[in-house]
């Protein structure tokens, strides 16, 4: 647990209609053990002490939010997301009270396999050094930039890592970055973009590749399999004590 504890929020970005799943609902409602994929994530966040208030941007076309219980956590509220990841961000950052929640973590729904301790080194790396980051994972493959089936070069992969989110930063800093790099057309895929585009330094909190996003569809076995593995090994520690 970070030493350091104050209130948290976290914007979570449902409002993707998850084409490359090539499913027949919006990834985020996929059931994995009888419970939706935003489910699973809004359980994982919602379990952390110091996470106050869960802000869900969902689409305004959304008619499976209904169906879950994620109304009855009083955690929970939502918004209307945008036409992009990055402006459903903005929608969830745009009700946020910056003296109530100086602090906000952005979380992809679709990553439902973050685990507490990769939360937890993240709130303490941003929290003790007073700085923005996300959590990431280095990449293990030899890495290779080409088109059109053809190899150009390799690219060296000692400096190359894995975005993944959660995604943390001092909450009026990052709605100033995003509006800023917005306003000069910036391509924005996630929070640490924007931050880059302001000139500003992030931290990268080196943590686990089990904390996927689900984009493809053999993605959801793998999600299936990390659940399973997490919650076994869960037990095991509960059992242990
Ligand atoms: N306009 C959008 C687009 C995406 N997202 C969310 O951003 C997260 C990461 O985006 P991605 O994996 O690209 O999801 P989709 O956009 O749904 O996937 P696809 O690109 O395959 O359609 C997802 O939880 C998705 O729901 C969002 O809130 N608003
Ligand atoms: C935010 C993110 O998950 C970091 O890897 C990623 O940028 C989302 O990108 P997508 O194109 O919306 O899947």
């Amino acid at each position: 647990m970070p030493s350091k504890k104050i209130p948290l929020v976290v914007v979570v970005p449902a409002a993707g209609v998850g084409k490359r799943m090539k499913a027949n609902c919006p990834k985020q409602y996929l059931k994995i053990n009888q419970k939706s994929i935003l489910e699973h994530t809004v359980s994982r966040l919602s379990s952390h002490p110091m996470i106050k208030k869960i802000i869900i941007a969902l689409s305004h076309e959304d008619e499976y939010f209904s169906e879950t219980r994620l109304s009855e956590n009083s955690k929970v509220m939502v918004v209307d997301g945008g036409k992009e990841r990055v402006d459903s961000v903005l929608a969830g950052l745009a009700v946020i009270d910056p003296h109530e929640f100086p602090w906000v973590l952005v979380h992809d729904a679709a990553r439902p396999c973050l685990t507490l301790n990769d939360l937890n080194h993240l709130i303490e790396a941003c929290l003790s050094n007073d700085k923005g980051g996300i959590l990431a994972s280095p990449v293990r493959d030899t890495m290779k930039q080409g088109c059109n089936g053809v190899i150009e070069q390799t690219i060296d992969r000692e400096n190359l890592w894995h975005a993944l989110t959660p995604q943390m930063y001092p909450t009026l800093q990052l709605k100033a970055a995003i509006e800023r790099a917005l306003s000069a057309q910036a391509i924005i895929t996630d929070e640490a973009s924007a931050i880059e585009f302001t000139g500003e330094v992030s931290q990268l909190i080196s943590s686990s590749s089990e904390n996927i996003k689900i984009t493809q569809p053999d993605d959801l076995a793998l999600a299936e399999f990390i659940l399973n593995k997490q919650s076994k090994d869960n037990q095991n520690i509960q059992e242990m004590q």
